[in-house]
């Protein structure tokens, strides 16, 4: 096995550091040769999956389905669409390949493109939530799977596509799971109705084989051998109880003693704990001896802008490091240049979901094999990478082999109205690959019952008209159903900006060294009507002073994040025209947001309790006002909120003030059982 000559870790880590080396991992060190600074063409002839080229194509072509599964990094996602198009299979029409994230499909749509010289959006192209860059040239296409589901509402038997190649399916993501039964069935009308056939192909590094060829009709299993470049595993010698505090010393070692061209990228489980995280490593980098060089800090997370997001895949200048801080956003798929170093925390920030109480929370847990596996091949794209796992063997072999199905952890309210807008007759027995609780799916379909979007119509579930309009939001349906209410309150402005708002995860900066300075500047805009209505303060005044940055700044805003809550907002506006909403503002009588807010989050209402505790109404669990909620030190007697988070106690985030009276306009029969019990 050739050793990285700049690196070999195992010498160059003293003796002492908290890491040893793993000499082998069986099936994960098969070298190749390396190819950095090779032409493209060599480049993709050097891959491992280039060797079983016209073995996959004579297969390819004569399967209706397959499953093809091979190592991070082997070529599977940029070569199996142009082995499809250079052998001309299914080029009746458009070969779709899905991916979990949008920063993923631009990343892949772009090198694609690249490897076959022509311009991103003709031949190659893509479309994420938001962006379209495909014309009618367009012949390979890289998207969210989530956008396939949406193409699927308006045409169920996926007829513009020949191919679906199902990309990183071990990811498991709720729009996966519910793509895969979509696929699966217009693969079979489309034969039943003597139709061009569509074609599935299902890829992962780290998937259950033989669960996906038994769910597409045992379809044949393609194992794709060998990777391009070693590389070395190296775990702590004791279990890590603060896994930044680690993750920062292992940044540190790795700047100290490697060569500056050797990017890092460490993997983390929030924005708030990368913005924070980012500004220490900012922070002890101007302090370090010079020999060190300098250091470019970059985050990586969802509600990043998606130009924001791109930063990552430019090269660092000359002598400087880049280090990546990214959440599990980075962990399939993608390959960014120049990095050698993959720290894993392990940790990941996950929902959770109790059918019973028909609860969601977010909660921080440890990754799936699986997922450490794909986090571990980010190292090692161009040449021989390194992995820190900030956690011992021992913990490593008690994870989880495979991420649990998000359908089998979240609440299924947004999946069950898609799933009735695309037309399936009989959701409770949808093909799903695997079946979530019925008590989860019955939990949605009574949810999505008490905000009217669903209505029985000859013994058969169907969408109300309200509810067709909700399933034409990209959103979660009750602030779906806010959004649509809210020209009954007269304040459709402020709602839609208060739901973009939430739709970006945080537009403000709370720098703990600066506490205080930060808690004054944000007391300009509290209101005691709770959160939602201090961020529509936030947005006013940063519209009022039109965007300045040196405002965001003094504010503790964050200017970036500000400008992508101005883009949700207008594609939100733009589907609320589309449906002829009179949309108005309700200017200082804000009241009316509130109203029109416990209509949308109802069933996330908490009610006071004698003793300064909360009570979820819909639950009866006990619950607490988050700290960084501007209501923390009120106790209103009734709130709604967005979120649950479990930490030490399960905390509500995002709350808004309402009145008991709002709860029970608004779902009087609900409430009336609700209300009821909850004093003793
Ligand atoms: N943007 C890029 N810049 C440089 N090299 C790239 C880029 N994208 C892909 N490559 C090269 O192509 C190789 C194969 O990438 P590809 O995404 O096809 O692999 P994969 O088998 O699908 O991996 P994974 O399972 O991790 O998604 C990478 O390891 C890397 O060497």
């Amino acid at each position: 096995m050739p050793q990285d000559p700049d690196h070999p870790p195992a010498k160059r880590f003293k003796p002492g550091s908290p890491f040893f080396r793993l000499d082998k991992k069986p099936g994960m060190l098969l070298p190749r040769k390396g190819n950095a600074s090779v032409p493209i063409d060599v480049q993709r002839k050097n891959l491992p999956i280039y060797q079983a080229k016209s073995q996959l194509i004579n297969q390819l072509r004569q399967l209706h389905s397959a499953v093809l599964i091979g190592e991070t990094g082997s070529g599977k996602t940029t070569q199996i669409p142009q082995y499809l198009y250079e052998a001309a299979i299914g080029r009746q029409g458009l070969v779709a390949v899905t991916q979990p994230r949008r920063v993923a499909a631009i990343s892949l749509a772009s090198r694609v493109a690249e490897e076959k010289k022509t311009q991103l959006g003709k031949l190659v192209g893509y479309t994420v939530r938001f962006e379209d860059v495909t014309s009618s040239e367009t012949k390979l296409k890289f998207m969210t799977d989530g956008m396939l589901l949406r193409e699927a509402i308006g045409d169920p038997l996926l007829l513009r596509y020949t191919v679906v190649v199902l990309d990183e399916a071990h990811e498991r993501t709720v729009h996966t799971d519910v793509l895969f039964g979509v696929v699966k069935s217009a693969q079979r009308k489309r034969r039943e109705q003597n139709k061009v056939p569509l074609k599935v192909i299902v890829m992962s590094a780290t998937m259950d084989v033989d669960l996906f060829s038994q769910y597409f009709n045992k379809c044949p299993v393609l194992y794709l051998e060998g990777r391009q470049h070693p590389i070395n595993i190296f775990y702590t010698k004791l279990p890590q109880s603060d896994y930044l505090q680690a993750a920062l010393v292992s940044i540190f070692q790795i700047h100290q003693e490697a060569p500056a061209s050797h990017d890092i990228l460490v993997f983390m489980t929030g924005q708030e704990e990368i913005e924070a995280l980012a500004r220490t490593c900012r922070d002890i980098a101007k302090h370090l001896p010079d020999n060190c060089g300098p250091m470019m800090v970059i985050p990586l997370y969802a509600s990043l802008p998606p130009a924001q997001q791109l930063r990552v895949f430019q090269p660092a200048p000359k002598g400087c490091r880049k280090v990546i801080l990214s959440t599990n956003i980075a962990e399939t798929s993608i390959t960014i240049s120049g990095i050698k170093f993959v720290i894993d925390t392990g940790m990941v920030k996950a929902k959770r979901f109790n059918p019973e109480s028909g609860l969601e929370v977010l909660a921080v847990q440890r990754v799936s094999k699986a997922q450490a596996w794909q986090r571990a091949g980010r190292a090692g794209r161009e040449a021989s990478g390194s992995v820190y796992r900030l956690y011992t063997e021992e913990e490593f072999d008690n994870l989880l082999p495979m991420t649990v199905p998000e359908i089998q952890r979240c609440n299924l309210a947004s999946v069950m109205l898609q799933l009735l807008a695309l037309g399936i007759p009989d959701v409770m027995n949808f093909d799903f690959m695997s079946k979530p609780s019925p008590e989860a799916m019955r939990t949605a379909l009574d949810q999505l019952d008490l905000l009217g979007a669903v209505e029985k119509k000859d013994e058969e579930l169907v969408l109300t008209p309200l509810g067709k309009k909700m399933a034409s939001f990209p959103l979660e349906p009750r602030y779906a159903k806010a959004i649509l209410l809210s020209p009954d309150f007269q304040c459709s402005e402020e709602v839609l900006t208060i739901v973009s708002l939430l739709s970006v995860d945080t537009v403000l900066y709370n720098p703990p060294a600066r506490r205080e300075e930060c808690l004054a500047a944000r007391r300009k805009f509290t209101t005691s009507e709770g959160d939602h209505l201090t961020l529509l303060n936030i947005y006013r005044a940063f519209k009022k002073v039109n965007a300045n940055k040196e405002w965001c700044r003094e504010n503790f805003v964050n200017s970036r994040n500000m400008g992508m809550v101005g883009e949700v907002r207008s594609q939100l506006r733009e589907i609320c025209l589309k449906l002829s909403m009179k949309l108005e503002s309700c200017g200082a009588d804000t009241g009316r947001v509130r109203r029109c807010l416990a209509h949308g989050l109802f069933m996330n209402a908490a009610e006071l309790q004698p003793d300064g505790s909360y009570t979820a109404l819909d639950t009866h669990q006990s619950v607490a006002i988050h700290p960084s909620s501007v209501l923390f030190q009120g106790k209103p007697a009734y709130v709604v909120f967005n979120e649950l988070l479990h930490t030490s106690k399960c905390y509500m985030r995002d709350l808004c003030l309402v009145d008991a009276d709002w709860l029970v306009e608004a779902a009087p029969e609900y409430f009336r059982r609700k209300l009821r019990p909850t004093k003793s």
